[in-house]
């Protein structure tokens, strides 16, 4: 269900919409000038610039997306306590700014798995994204690509890899939930490296989806009924078959190893414990992630858990980190904890709910614009310099 049926044409219609939605903004459309940023026709008088931050997207796209849709992405395991841990842990980080240091030119860039990315800004592996928009996740893929983020793609999108990786271009990096049945799964790894994925992201905090109360019936009504089509798995996954597999091990590692190509980063550790078990093993990457809150509730907030697994991986592998992060000062935070790049889930999705392609592009430029003008308040040029002393927490 679409709540949005009106166009707004008009100054008066136009303040009526913005006050409607509640945007914090409200610059005027001037007549004659075409304003838009937004190609949609849509929302063609809707500014870039009446998106202050990230939650103003979040508003427009409660009004767009039907509710089903809004709770299936913000919703989370049981009260949502790990959800809300996620953005508390940075409240509790405080800034310890240097000053008299040029600032007039700053780096977003890094190096990850032989890659250079222009930002350390990634786009989380996000599944049905169909549900918030028609073009899903490549409308997804083709914001991340116009704004140089890198985008992980999840195994259970509505589009496949290979669509995905036409809009994208190369270096799209594939999230993997391993099937029960390894054929299946090997045939995964096989579409993701012939679609030129260099990077394969295992999920493994989901042995079983976690217990989401806010239920999205109708995501799986549209399954059920095929209207909302997975694209890599539709085909390959025998009916009643789940899409995860519990019985994994560690040694789904050496497997992937023996199976493909790519290098092999893991999503969802979250102990010292398991950061020692992964360097073991051989990974290339650990993503410290509790799925967003999604899973195992009373697990920590993601930056409550950086510091023993930066402390236990000792630089030889890259950290990277998500859940919370809504702002260029937790990006900065993360870093400064000793992540080498952050990556964002929901709030992209609230820009492409909201206004598809160009609100992905708003949903990333906007934390990117945050965290640039705090590197030069805090007086970090360059990502290299967000180093611990730059943080204190409390
Ligand atoms: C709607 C939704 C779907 C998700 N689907 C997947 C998925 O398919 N695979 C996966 O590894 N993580 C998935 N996640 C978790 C994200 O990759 C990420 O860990 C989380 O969203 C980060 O937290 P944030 O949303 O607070 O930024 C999903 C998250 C959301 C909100
Ligand atoms: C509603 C169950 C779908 C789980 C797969 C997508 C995912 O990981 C999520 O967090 O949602």
């Amino acid at each position: 269900m679409n709540n949005l049926d009106i166009y707004p044409q008009t100054d008066i219609q136009r303040r009526k919409f913005m006050e409607w939605i509640g945007l914090s903004s409200l610059a005027l459309a001037i007549p004659g000038i075409s304003l838009s940023g937004c190609t949609s026709g849509r929302f063609q008088e809707v500014e870039k610039q009446d998106f202050k931050n990230v939650f103003d997207l979040e508003r427009l796209s409660r009004k767009v997306m039907g509710d089903d849709a809004i709770e299936y992405l913000n919703g989370g395991a049981d009260d949502l306590k790990t959800v809300k841990a996620n953005l508390e842990g940075y409240d509790k980080i405080q800034i310890r700014a240097r000053v008299l240091i040029d600032v007039s030119n700053i780096s977003t860039k890094v190096e990850l798995f032989g890659q250079s990315l222009e930002t350390p800004i990634i786009l989380s592996p996000v599944g049905f994204q169909k549900f918030f928009h028609q073009e899903g996740e490549v409308a997804t893929a083709k914001a991340a690509a116009s704004r140089k983020h890198q985008m992980m793609l999840s195994t259970v999108s509505n589009y496949s890899v290979s669509e995905v990786a036409a809009a994208y271009g190369p270096n799209l990096w594939f999230q993997l939930y391993p099937t029960p049945d390894r054929k299946i799964t090997k045939i995964l790894l096989e579409k993701a490296e012939q679609a030129g994925c260099p990077v394969c992201v295992l999920t493994v905090d989901t042995p079983v989806v976690g217990n989401r109360e806010t239920s999205a019936t109708t995501l799986f009504k549209l399954i059920d009924a095929g209207e909302l089509k997975m694209g890599n798995l539709d085909g390959i996954l025998p009916e009643g078959m789940k899409f995860t597999d519990m019985t994994v091990t560690w040694e789904i590692i050496d497997w992937l190893r023996a199976n493909c190509n790519m290098k092999i980063v893991i999503k969802g550790i979250v102990t010292r414990e398991d950061a020692a078990l992964a360097l073991l093993h051989g990974v290339d990457g650990i993503i410290v992630s509790n799925h967003g809150g999604r899973q195992l509730e009373s697990n920590r907030g993601t930056i409550e858990c950086l510091p023993e697994i930066v402390e236990e991986v000792k630089g030889r592998i890259p950290v990277l980190i998500d859940g919370g992060i809504r702002r260029g000062t937790d990006i900065f935070k993360a870093l400064a904890m000793g992540a080498n790049a952050v990556c964002i889930g929901r709030p992209f999705c609230w820009g492409l709910g909201a206004l598809g392609q160009e609100g992905v592009e708003i949903a990333l430029d906007i934390p990117k614009a945050e965290l640039i003008r705090d590197m030069q308040l805090a007086g970090t040029p360059s990502i290299e310099k967000i180093t611990g002393d730059f943080v204190v927490v409390q």
